[in-house]
C-alpha cells in the first residue's frame, strides 16, 4: 500500500503491519501522503482517493455541520508531540455504510499520522440498549402505540442511512394492515398503504403477512409482487424493500416492519439482523398494547353483546354532557327495552333470549352513527348516547332503531322465526345544563310512557 519510496519507509512498513487503520499526511500542506491495508479494508477508501485530510472530512461526514463545529477546531488545538484528543463520530464509508469511528493523531517530524478505530460493533449495542430501554419505559407509562413505533422506525433509520422504515398493524378482523408508523415516508404513500388487504402480490408488506414470512424484493420496479404498486412506490421515491413479519411470544401475526431504499439493494446479514431487532422491539409494545386494549375492553364492555357496558356508558355520558354544556351544543339520549321479553325467555328459552340480546345489538348499531354510543345497561335495558344532537333528530333516529328492531327475527333450532320488539324513550339535554342522572332518569320516564302507550314505539320528554 506504500505510494512512494521516501526516507519515511520505514514508518510506513510499520504502519502496514497494524491492524488498526492509519493515514498519514503532511503537516505543511495537509496533503495524505499513505493509507495503510487495514484503512482500505475498514473504510474502502485507497490512496488515489485521498487528498487532503480536511477534504475527506468533508466528504465523509453525515453531518455536515459537524466539520466546522467539531472537526476543525479539534485538528487546529493540537501542536505538541504528543497524542491528540480523541474524537468519536460517524463516518460513510466508500460503499456507502455507515460506521462509528474513534481518531485520533500524533506528530512525527513533518508527518501527522492519523489511527482510526471503527467502534461501530460497540456503538451499535450501545444504542440497542438505549432504545429498547427508552422503548420500555416508554411501554410501561402506557404512552401512544404510534409514538413508540416512531422511536423504533427512528433509530432503524438513524442506524442505516438512506433507509426509510415502516411499521404495518395487522387487523386481524379485516385481514387488512393499517397504518402503524412512518414518520419519513410521504403521505399520500401511507394513505395509499393504510388500510390495505393483505394477500399475495401486494408489495413486500401485504405479502410478507400473507405467507408470513420474511419478503426480500431487491428491484421494487421488477418484482412480481410489487406489479399493482410499482407506480405508487417510484413516485415515493422508493426503489428496494424487504419486510419481516412482526409476531406476538405466541407466534400470531401482529404486524409488519419494513426497509425501504432509495435504491435497489440487497440486503446483508447486518440488515437481516436490524430488522429482526426492529420487529422484536416493535413485537414487545404491540403485544403490550393489544393486552392493556383487551383488559380495557373487558372493564367496559358487556360480554355478551359485545357493547359498552353500564359504568362506561356513564363515564361517556358525563364526559359528552359536560362537553355538551361548555360548547352550547345540543345532546340527546334513548333509553330502550324490549318488549314483553320474559315471555320469549319462557316460550323459548334462555338461549334464544341471548340471541334476541345479541341480534338487537347488531341491528341497532347498524342504524347508528359512529358517534353515538350504545350499550347494554341492564338485562334487557339498553341506552344509547347521541352526541350533538337535538329533539328532532333524535326522535328520527330512535324510531330508525325502533323499525330496525321490529325488521329484526332470530331462529329457533326448529327454524321458527321469532320476532321481537322494543319501547324507546327519548329525551334530550336541558339548557341550564343537568346531571348524567337526571337526563337518565328523564329518559326513562317517557320509555315508561311508550311501554304504557302500548309497546314497540318512541315516545319523548322535553326538560321542561
Ligand atoms: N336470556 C336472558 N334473559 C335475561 C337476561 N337478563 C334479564 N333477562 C330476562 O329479562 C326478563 C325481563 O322481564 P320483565 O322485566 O318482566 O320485562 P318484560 O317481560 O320485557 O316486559 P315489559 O318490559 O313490560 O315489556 C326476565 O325474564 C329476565 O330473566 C339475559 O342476560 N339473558
Amino acid at each position: 500500500m506504500r505510494c512512494h519510496q521516501t526516507p519515511k519507509a520505514n514508518l510506513e512498513d510499520i504502519l502496514d503491519t497494524l491492524p488498526i487503520s492509519a493515514i498519514c499526511s503532511d503537516t505543511e500542506t495537509g496533503k495524505v501522503t499513505h493509507v495503510n491495508p487495514s484503512f482500505c479494508e475498514h473504510f474502502g477508501f485507497v490512496f488515489d482517493d485521498m487528498t487532503t485530510m480536511e477534504e475527506w472530512f468533508g466528504q465523509v461526514l453525515i453531518e455536515p455541520y459537524e466539520f466546522f463545529q467539531r472537526v476543525k477546531p479539534w485538528m487546529s488545538q493540537h501542536t505538541g508531540t504528543r497524542s491528540s484528543a480523541t474524537l468519536d463520530t460517524t463516518l460513510l464509508c466508500k460503499h456507502r455504510r455507515q460506521k462509528r469511528v474513534s481518531i485520533r493523531f500524533t506528530l512525527l517530524g513533518d508527518t501527522k499520522i492519523w489511527y482510526l478505530r471503527d467502534t461501530t460493533d460497540h456503538w451499535v449495542v450501545e444504542e440497542r440498549l438505549k432504545v429498547r430501554g427508552v422503548m420500555l419505559e416508554m411501554v410501561a407509562k402506557s404512552s401512544a402505540l404510534s409514538d413508540i413505533l416512531n422511536v423504533i422506525v427512528l433509530q432503524i433509520q438513524k442506524e442505516s442511512p438512506q433507509t426509510v422504515c415502516s411499521v404495518l398493524l395487522f387487523d386481524k378482523s379485516e385481514d387488512r394492515l393499517r397504518l402503524g408508523a412512518a414518520p419519513d415516508l410521504p403521505d399520500f404513500y401511507n394513505q395509499a398503504i393504510d388500510g390495505v388487504k393483505i394477500g399475495m402480490n401486494v408489495g413486500s408488506c401485504g405479502t410478507s403477512a400473507y405467507l408470513n414470512e420474511r419478503v426480500v424484493v431487491d428491484d421494487i420496479a421488477a418484482h412480481p409482487y410489487w406489479q399493482d404498486y410499482k407506480a405508487l412506490a417510484a413516485q415515493a421515491g422508493l426503489a428496494a424493500c424487504w419486510s419481516d413479519p412482526i409476531r406476538s411470544s405466541k407466534g400470531e401475526l401482529l404486524g409488519t416492519f419494513a426497509i425501504y431504499k432509495m435504491q435497489p439493494a440487497r440486503p446483508t446479514e447486518g440488515d437481516f439482523e436490524l430488522i429482526q431487532f426492529a420487529s422484536n422491539l416493535a413485537s414487545i409494545a404491540i403485544e403490550h398494547f393489544r393486552t392493556q386494549e383487551a383488559l380495557e375492553h373487558m372493564a367496559y364492555s358487556d360480554h355478551l353483546t359485545g357493547l359498552a357496558n353500564r359504568g362506561a356508558f356513564f363515564n361517556k355520558c358525563d364526559i359528552i354532557l359536560k362537553d355538551a354544556l361548555d360548547k352550547k351544543t345540543p345532546m340527546s339520549v334513548i333509553m330502550m327495552d324490549i318488549d314483553n321479553f320474559k315471555r320469549i325467555n319462557d316460550q323459548h328459552g334462555h338461549e334464544i333470549g341471548d340471541l334476541v340480546l345479541q341480534s338487537l345489538a347488531k341491528a341497532c348499531l347498524a342504524v347508528l352513527r359512529r358517534k353515538d354510543l350504545m350499550a347494554r345497561i341492564g338485562g334487557e335495558e339498553f341506552a344509547i348516547l347521541l352526541p350533538e344532537t337535538d329533539k328532532e333528530e333524535a326522535l328520527i333516529i330512535a324510531e330508525r332503531v325502533r323499525v330496525a328492531i321490529e325488521k329484526d327475527t332470530v331462529v329457533d333450532r326448529h327454524h321458527q322465526l321469532i320476532p321481537f320488539t322494543a319501547s324507546l324513550g327519548v329525551t334530550c339535554r336541558s339548557s341550564g345544563g343537568c346531571l348524567t342522572d337526571k337526563l337518565l332518569s328523564r329518559a326513562d320516564k317517557a320509555l315508561y310512557q311508550a311501554k304504557a302507550d302500548g309497546k314497540n314505539q318512541v315516545a319523548s320528554l322535553d326538560p321542561s
